[in-house]
């Protein structure tokens, strides 16, 4: 709703009132349209302010609306009223103005905005496009180039630099409401023409400009239609009149509108807010599990990951200790890391904070810290041996976390005296850039020590998922079945560079073969000899290409063999110009390498199509998905969705992997599924899993009654 009020006699007074974001839902636009026009009616009101309530201005149309059917009155009409009434209205903006927000001030004549408030367009990123006049009222105000860089990202901006863009006319540091009320006091009388948008020309935007922004999104957006509608739209505002402007914009939106992206964005948007709702199966919850205030932490291990969580620490103001016991490692650790933080401090213009980290070679003098993040390498052993230390000197009540990647978390519990202050906190690499964080419980871990991660997890700016305690939790679990599965493709005939075309077609910005040369072979060729899959654990009895009583390819293993580990070597799946190389080329050499080794174990290399990688790829990870969700290791789709758009580059307009599981249909899922498994009966994983047929027994519901059909996995704590 909005409620409605007279301020020193002659000021309507509008406040937006739907907590928490005051969402323009229909309810919402049909009191703004009414008291905007009560305000209007009023003789004795000479101006008007609209404002949000709770701090907040607007954060758009109600997209929960979306869904069904919209009601109430249109965005367009009414934005239009304010902008042609006579008298002058002023938004006062504080938090956020986003979206529909953003289009009801930009109808506004005037716009005063609190220091601290964010404005943008973000629609794109829910596969839409801003469809209340954005695309036509913005590049009017900021001219075409800021508007179109703004509207096709969905960039925010600060209200200092919307006060550059002239997006808002003055920021305050007072308050808002007051500061706009005095404004708009003292606007009354003036001419209001040159104040309404919809009348202002445009200059001519740079030669070329929409189509190197065309060229350059098609290339980025790996398959995203909204940005280019929002070219289109941006276009039709430098090119036609305001009128025929807002038809385009109208046109392009209801092309957008019910599409499958902007479902799946959608989706995602909610997804990513889920998360931070976390359950355990003991019935604990983020509702009632209160986390502990993190003042001091220590890094163990400064390699790739330990570095990359330090950085992220000291970027949320946490004081670190960053201990390695390699002297060689922590001279180029911390080099590496102060690197990083005099970036920082460059591209902020603010001082270096490396004055929080404290780099150390001895584990005594981490006594004194509240949470510790053991990220050296994968070797149980040695991880062990840290924990036993670390339980004896941290103060008792530290949370002892570990970044393992796959590595059983209950086993390194065990070995401390405080099982119940042990989680798992699995980083993704580059620890400072990527957003995903998998928060993994125990069986003893406490409600506290989950709360504890996941809310450092949301300081350190992450997309935080809590997961239970398996073999790879849940990214890397899917994922060995994914890079299984390319691998077996191989040997069946495709190459590296077929398969990775298909799947950046799909959406991925890389193909897996191109990360697997990006992360280094060796990286898995460790977790395999961990496994007993390759090197000296592995039982010679069965055949080459078998292990563990299943399919198994040892290709990867015979390149890593060969010290072909990837870009670092200049030779992995692809060839690169130089050791550390970044631009992939077909390698003859590999290609030649494949035709031995089929020859060589009489394989006979076939035509796959690229129909049949997508399906063997993403479908064998789906099933894992499946699999997951079945054993309670992630308790909801969203969870797993979450994961792979945050962590493994699932193009995040198809949602993740369990939306596109409901989008492509559960039945054709499990029909495929069923195919590859009677032709491949030795890879047991593409058996389908009892919850994909049990979901399509009963009629393949919507994902999100798919929670419904979960097992309550039994609690162990
Ligand atoms: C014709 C139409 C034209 C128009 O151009 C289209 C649009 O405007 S499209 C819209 C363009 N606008 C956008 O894309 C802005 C989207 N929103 C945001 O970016 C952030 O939510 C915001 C910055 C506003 C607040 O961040 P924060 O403080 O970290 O808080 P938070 O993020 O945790 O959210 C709190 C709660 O509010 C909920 N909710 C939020 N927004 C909406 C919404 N518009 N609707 C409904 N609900 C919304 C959110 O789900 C959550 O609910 P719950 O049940 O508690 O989980």
């Amino acid at each position: 709703m909005a409620k409605y009020s007279r301020l020193h006699g002659s000021v309507g007074l509008i406040s937006l009132a739907n907590p928490p974001v005051n969402a323009l839902s229909s309810v919402v636009r049909h009191a703004i349209s009414e008291k905007v026009a009560k305000a209007f009616r009023d003789p004795e009101v000479t101006c008007v302010v609209i404002c949000g309530e709770n701090g907040v201005f607007c954060g758009g149309a109600d997209i929960r609306e979306f869904a069904s059917t919209m009601r109430g009155p249109p965005l367009v009409p009414m934005i239009d009223a304010i902008e042609e009434g006579e008298k002058p209205v002023v938004a006062a903006i504080e938090g956020v103005a986003f979206g529909g927000g953003l289009e009801l001030a930009l109808g506004c004549h005037y716009r005063i905005a609190h220091y601290k408030a964010r404005v943008g367009l973000p629609e794109v990123t829910l596969g839409l496009l801003p469809a209340a006049g954005g695309t036509q009222r913005l590049p009017r105000l900021t001219g075409v180039a800021p508007a179109l860089q703004l509207i096709t990202t969905g960039r925010h901006v600060a209200a200092p630099e919307a006060l550059k863009l002239g997006i808002v006319d003055q920021v305050t540091e007072q308050n808002t409401v007051e500061v706009a009320v005095q404004f708009a006091k003292s606007v009354v009388g003036q001419a209001l023409h040159n104040r309404r948008l919809s009348l202002r020309q445009l200059s001519c935007p740079p030669d070329g400009l929409f189509e190197e922004t065309m060229a350059q999104i098609k290339q980025r957006a790996r398959g995203a239609v909204a940005p280019i509608a929002c070219v289109q739209a941006v276009k039709a505002a430098a090119t036609l009149p305001f009128k025929a402007g807002m038809d385009k914009e109208r046109d392009l939106m209801a092309t957008l509108f019910n599409s499958g992206q902007a479902k799946a964005l959608q989706y995602s948007f909610f997804a990513q807010r889920s998360v931070a709702k976390w359950n355990l199966p003991n019935g604990a919850h983020s509702g009632i599990s209160k986390a502990r205030a993190v003042h001091r932490a220590a890094v163990i291990g400064l390699g790739t990951m330990g570095r990359g969580i330090v950085v992220s620490l000291v970027r949320a103001g946490i004081s670190v200790i960053a201990m390695e016991t390699n002297e060689k490692q922590l001279h180029t650790g911390k080099k590496m890391v102060i690197a990083i933080l005099e970036k920082d401090a460059q591209k902020h213009n603010a001082a270096p904070r490396a004055d929080l980290v404290h780099f150390t070679e001895r584990l005594s003098d981490l006594s004194n810290v509240d949470l510790v993040i053991e990220a050296v390498y994968e070797d149980m052993v040695l991880k062990k041996d840290i924990f036993k230390q670390l339980s004896m000197i941290c103060k008792p009540d530290a949370f002892l976390c570990t970044n393992t990647s796959a590595l059983n978390v209950d086993e390194l519990a065990a070995v401390t005296g405080r099982p119940e202050m042990v989680v798992g906190m699995h980083f993704f690499a580059p620890a400072h850039v990527m957003k995903l964080l998998e928060v993994v419980y125990g069986q003893h871990s406490s409600p506290e020590a989950v709360a504890t991660a996941m809310q450092l997890g949301k300081r350190l700016g992450k997309v935080s998922v809590a997961v239970g305690n398996c073999p790879g939790f849940v990214g890397n679990r899917m994922m060995k079945l994914y890079v299984e599965q390319a691998h077996f493709l191989l040997e069946e005939g495709a190459t590296p560079e077929q398969v990775d075309e298909a799947l950046e077609e799909f959406g991925f910005a890389m193909g897996i073969f191109k990360v697997s040369d990006l992360s280094g072979l060796d990286v898995g060729w460790r977790v395999r000899k961990e496994a007993g899959l390759t090197g000296a654990g592995v039982d010679w009895k069965e055949p080459p290409r078998r292990r563990q009583g299943r399919r198994y390819s040892p290709l990867a293993d015979l390149l890593c063999e060969k010290g072909h580990l990837g870009q670092k070597t200049s030779r992995g799946w692809y060839l690169y110009e130089k050791p550390g190389g970044r631009d992939p080329k077909p390698d003859q050499g590999l290609h030649s390498f494949l035709v031995e080794y089929r020859s060589k174990y009489g394989l006979k290399a076939r035509r796959i199509d690229k129909d049949e990688v997508l399906e063997r790829c993403l479908f064998s990870l789906i099933n894992e998905g499946f699999c997951i969700l079945d054993d309670g290791i992630a308790s909801g789709p969203e969870d797993v969705d979450v994961i792979y758009v945050h962590g493994y580059g699932w193009p995040r307009h198809r949602g993740g992997p369990m939306f596109y599981a409901d989008m492509v249909g559960l039945s054709k899922v499990l029909e495929r599924l069923e195919f590859y498994h009677q032709a491949h009966p030795d890879v047991p994983y593409l058996k389908p899993s009892p919850l994909l047929r049990k979901l399509v027994r009963n009629g393949s519901p919507p994902i999100r009654e798919w929670r419904e059909f979960l097992k309550r996995p039994h609690s162990h704590l």
